[in-house]
């Protein structure tokens, strides 16, 4: 897959195959791509060209409402909330693409509309309690502390039943208590509810815990693709990362 912004490449040559029930990392330095590459399989962005396949469906440059009808759904770096609603609010933003009928139905709010809402609601609650946040579902998003941003996107992005799970960045400012918690939840989420997942994340420890294998980016392209284990040691991974690292010294 390729991604060009005007002269700019942000992609170039990135191909990788996730298998269904795995834990797929996307690793690589700051600005190696990760993220746009997120945004290309979700529908944020379009690629420029290449294919993306979802259980051997193209679904590249589909709209990301289409994609939740193929089972995908994704968490962003930056959890997008409306902070003046609640928590349960919250989680049911987006999940109307679960609806029977159509907009115009659910404007009319048939009877059909109103029995399935409340069957929402209550998956949306029980999702919540499962995930240790049934005590917030009244509470403001803006009383929250940003760990607790992170678990609300993640059980609205679980109230979509997906298929494919992309989680950009979902240990991102956490403490170690609330990643080995997070860990947990990945590997529940990956066994019981049968969901693959797709993860973008520079914390290696959870990398290392969760993933059976990882693409390591850079400069936009794939610098090899392999087990955590062996990306770490690597030598181009090394050199991508230490040579970052000294030019950020240098700066
Ligand atoms: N909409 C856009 N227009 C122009 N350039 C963009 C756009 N989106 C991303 N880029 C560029 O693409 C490159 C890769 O950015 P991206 O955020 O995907 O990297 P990343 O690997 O996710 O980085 P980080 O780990 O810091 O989040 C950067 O140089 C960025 O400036």
């Amino acid at each position: 897959m390729n991604l060009h912004f005007g002269g700019v490449t942000v992609l170039e040559g990135v191909s990788f195959d996730v298998e269904p029930g795995q834990v797929f990392g996307l690793v690589g330095p700051n600005g190696a791509g990760k993220t746009s590459l997120f945004n290309c399989i979700s529908g944020h962005y379009k690629p420029s060209a290449g294919s993306i396949l979802i259980e051997g469906v193209e679904v590249r440059g589909s709209r990301p409402a289409t994609l939740a009808r193929h089972g995908l759904a994704r968490t962003f770096q930056h959890p997008a909330l409306q902070l003046r609603d609640t928590v349960l609010e919250n989680v049911l933003l987006g999940a109307h693409t679960r609806l029977p009928g159509g907009p115009l139905e659910w404007s009319m709010r048939s009877p059909r509309t109103t029995r399935s809402e409340k069957a929402l609601r209550t998956e949306a609650l029980e999702l919540l309690e499962r995930n240790g946040l049934g005590w917030a579902a009244n509470v403001r998003a803006d009383e929250l502390s940003h760990g607790l941003h992170k678990g609300i996107e993640f059980c609205r992005a679980l109230l979509m039943r997906p298929k494919l799970l992309l989680l950009d960045e979902p240990a991102a400012g956490l403490p170690h208590n609330e990643v080995e918690q997070l860990i947990q939840t990945v590997k529940r989420v990956r066994d019981e509810d049968d969901v693959t997942v797709v993860i973008v994340e520079h914390h290696m420890g959870l990398i290392a815990a969760l993933t059976d294998r990882v693409v390591v980016l850079d400069h936009g392209k794939s610098l090899m693709e392999g087990t955590a284990a062996q990306a770490q040691s690597d030598p181009r991974v090394i050199e991508a990362y230490i040579g970052k690292d000294a030019a950020g010294d240098a700066a």
